[in-house]
């Protein structure tokens, strides 16, 4: 759907991916931009309710409750229709993001290329950007190899690298699932009141000649990038899932019961976001001062500690297959610290809790299970981490293992759950 001259709207986005993010943070960014966003999903019925709706609202889950934004010039499409298609082709399109998940680029990417090819046809020489709002290294370098995949002519292909941009980005805002109450609008969303969208200057196109950016209020640039993502995965991310699988052990549903837990998990937390941060300063030096860092890890840890914010550790730790990937959260720093030769024993033990973590409704924490239950522990730990028996990588996650056995216990022995 073109922008609707009448709403005020300069420009079309088109948002992949109407859940948390897309609806409680770059939805609502791109709105304030002056953008008409169309949110494409697969979820009929959720399309069906953002076509029923004018507007919806943005909770502040803050103690002191500002006031909600009011989100309106909006609409949903069927991800995949030829609705989408035309949306694509159309020249006041200038944006495509998205936020479904990074494992779910590779089947938004056939709409894209089709969309593209499209609008190459009837748009012409008009630039559109796209970026991936994933958790995740290089997201939009995927779904860009993604779309390529579905170019079969070089003339398409030529015209996209002329007139597509495609940019990485770190997307930092916590938006747990949001339950409106019966009187109020299903499309509401529960949000905190941080957010930070870093994205990547040198792969997009068509940047204002006087600002340099896309004057996107909220949408940051920098040529840094990789050190951003790092910075947001290794520390925020990285954190999060400690406490999400610490939490499980100790038997305690949500990252704010976790994080508050000052005995066991919030040591290990902070030690493990000090420990990936001495690793990143050595990598990306000059980027970030040690004291920044610090900062930037207590407003982390503040953030965790919102009461406001209920955040199940079984979101947090969705997939955790995925998250002990090479490049992710828990392995990455891992590994970055054995380069420098620095210390990683609560990062460790944030992998131990990982392989600990078993939940039937969660594929990947049954596939953990299995394997473990297959292959023994010592060997699950190097087919899962891809670190080798005898590292010293190994040696800290079978130690940890240890570690969390008598954590275990402990909850076991107090009626399964340690508070405190
Ligand atoms: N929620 C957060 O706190 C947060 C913060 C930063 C980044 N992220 C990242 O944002 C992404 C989305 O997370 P979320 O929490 O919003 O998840 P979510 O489950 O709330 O939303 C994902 C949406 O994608 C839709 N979807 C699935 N397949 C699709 C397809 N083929 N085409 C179009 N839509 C499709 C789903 O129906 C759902 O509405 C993830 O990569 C996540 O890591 C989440
Ligand atoms: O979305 P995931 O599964 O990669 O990670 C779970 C949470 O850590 C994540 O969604 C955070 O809330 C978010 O990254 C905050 O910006």
């Amino acid at each position: 759907m073109p922008s609707d001259p009448s709403s005020g709207a300069k420009h079309t986005a088109i948002h992949f991916g109407a859940g948390n993010i897309g609806r409680g943070f770059i939805g609502p960014l791109l709105v304030k931009a002056n953008f008409h966003v169309v949110f494409a999903d697969v979820n009929t019925q959720l399309i069906d309710k953002i076509n029923e709706q004018a507007s919806y609202e943005v909770h502040y889950l803050e103690p002191r409750k500002p006031k909600p934004d009011h989100i309106e010039n909006f609409s949903g499409v069927v991800s995949g229709s030829d609705q989408l298609e035309r949306d694509i082709s159309e020249e006041d399109t200038k944006l495509i993001t998205t936020s479904v998940g990074i494992a779910v680029l590779k089947h938004v990417a056939p709409a894209i290329a089709k969309g593209l090819k499209r609008r190459k046809k009837e748009a012409g020489q008009s630039t559109i950007n796209i970026i991936a709002c994933e958790n995740g290294q290089g997201a939009t370098d995927t779904l860009k190899e993604e779309v390529y995949k579905h170019l079969e002519v070089d003339e398409d292909k030529k015209w996209i690298d002329e007139f597509v941009g495609f940019a990485n980005c770190s997307v930092d805002r916590i938006v747990p699932p949001f339950e409106p109450e019966e009187n109020e609008n299903p499309l509401d969303v529960g949000v905190e009141s941080f957010h930070e969208w870093v994205v990547d200057s040198n792969g997009l196109k068509g940047l204002s000649r006087s600002t340099k950016s896309l004057d996107i209020p909220g949408m940051k640039l920098t040529s840094d990038l990789p050190a951003y993502v790092q910075r947001k995965l290794y520390t925020l991310n990285c954190g999060h899932a400690t406490a999400a699988y610490l939490g499980f052990i100790l038997g305690l549903p949500t990252i704010y019961d976790a994080i508050t837990n000052t005995s066991h998990i919030y040591p290990v937390v902070l030690g493990a976001m000090r420990e990936s941060g001495a690793a990143l300063l050595k990598k990306f030096p000059g980027v970030f001062s040690e004291q920044e860092h610090e900062a930037y890890i207590e407003k982390t840890l503040g953030r965790f500690k919102n009461s406001n914010v209920v955040d199940d550790v079984t979101r947090v730790g969705r997939q955790p297959l995925r998250k002990l990937g090479q490049n992710e959260r828990l392995i990455g720093p891992m590994t970055s610290c054995g380069e420098y030769n620095l210390p990683m024993r609560n990062l460790a033990m944030g992998v131990a809790a990982t392989l600990m973590y078993r939940n039937d409704e969660d594929d990947q924490a049954k596939e953990i299970k299995e394997k473990v239950d297959k292959v023994g522990i010592e060997k699950a730990v190097e087919d899962l981490t891809g670190f080798k028996k005898g590292s010293k990588e190994w040696e800290e996650i079978i130690n940890a293992l240890n570690v969390l056995k008598g954590w275990k216990e402990e909850t076991e022995n107090q009626g399964g759950k340690m508070t405190a």
